[in-house]
């Protein structure tokens, strides 16, 4: 396994690297291999990364019909909800992959909410379930390609808080309260699940972000900086603009 950290001017410069590496990534991978796995985060990069990815001219060089998208997390609120990381992510290219670009909508796999289940940890067990439905590895889920993570001014990524029950989470996936990110309610993949990655790329833009990203980078805990607990099995990339990647 390979780590490398590659910085970026500022926030704008690296959501459009992060979206011309991710599409280039994703057409080597489409050249050896079929179907293609995606884990989507939210966030503010995030969903920067996926709004760049959709004003590129390269979107049309990728067969989007093996592609599967996921996420990392969600918030536990309904399917259309502006909070959920689905709708931002839909609303940013993915409603315009499956109307233009021939994303089976059954690819989509969104975590469902509470319009379909009765609680966090319910929607943890369907989405778990539909990732071991789609299972390849030894891991209960498919072996992910690319899975993007943004990360907190604390450390955290996906939904995985520091000091909070989920980062001991046995399993694939698993239901968040109390989230000192509102809204308090969320599912997560576990690190488990994260770990079973190829790529593992943490994104991450600002100066509130330099103390995490040089903690994680320095090997702390993932109890105190879950960033520091995601490593692909194959390579993992930080990728950062000169203020998160500059320490106080
Ligand atoms: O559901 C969420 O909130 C995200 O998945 C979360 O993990 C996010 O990626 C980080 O909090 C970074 O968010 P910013 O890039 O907006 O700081």
């Amino acid at each position: 396994m390979t780590r490398a950290v590659v910085v970026h001017p500022d926030d704008e410069a690296l959501a459009a690297a992060v979206a011309a590496r991710l599409l280039t990534r994703l057409l080597d991978v489409q050249s050896v291999r079929s179907p293609v796995h995606l884990v989507l985060t939210g966030g503010t990069v995030g969903i920067a990364t996926l709004a760049a990815v959709a004003a590129s001219p390269v979107r049309r060089s990728v067969d989007w019909s093996s592609v599967h998208l996921w996420w990392g997390d969600e918030r536990f609120v309904p399917a259309g909800h502006a909070d959920r990381n689905e709708t931002q992510a839909r609303d940013a290219l993915v409603d315009a992959l499956v109307a233009e670009s021939g994303l089976p909508a059954e690819n989509v796999h969104a975590v469902p909410g509470p319009d379909t289940v009765g609680s966090p940890e319910e929607s943890a067990a369907a989405y778990a379930a539909e990732l071991a439905r789609h299972a390849d590895g030894a891991a209960g889920v498919p072996v992910f390609d690319v899975l993007l993570l943004g990360m907190g001014p604390d450390g955290h990524v996906a939904s995985l808080f520091p000091g909070h029950e989920g980062l001991s989470a046995g399993g694939t996936t698993v239901g968040v309260h109390g989230s000192p990110k509102p809204p308090p309610e969320r599912v997560s993949l576990t690190f488990e699940a994260i770990n079973a990655a190829r790529e593992v790329w943490v994104v991450a833009a600002g100066a509130g972000k330099a103390e995490p990203v040089a903690a994680a980078l320095s090997g702390a805990p993932r109890e105190e900086i879950p960033a520091a607990g995601v490593c692909g099995t194959e390579r993992t990339l930080w990728l950062l603009d000169v203020a998160a990647a500059t320490p106080a």
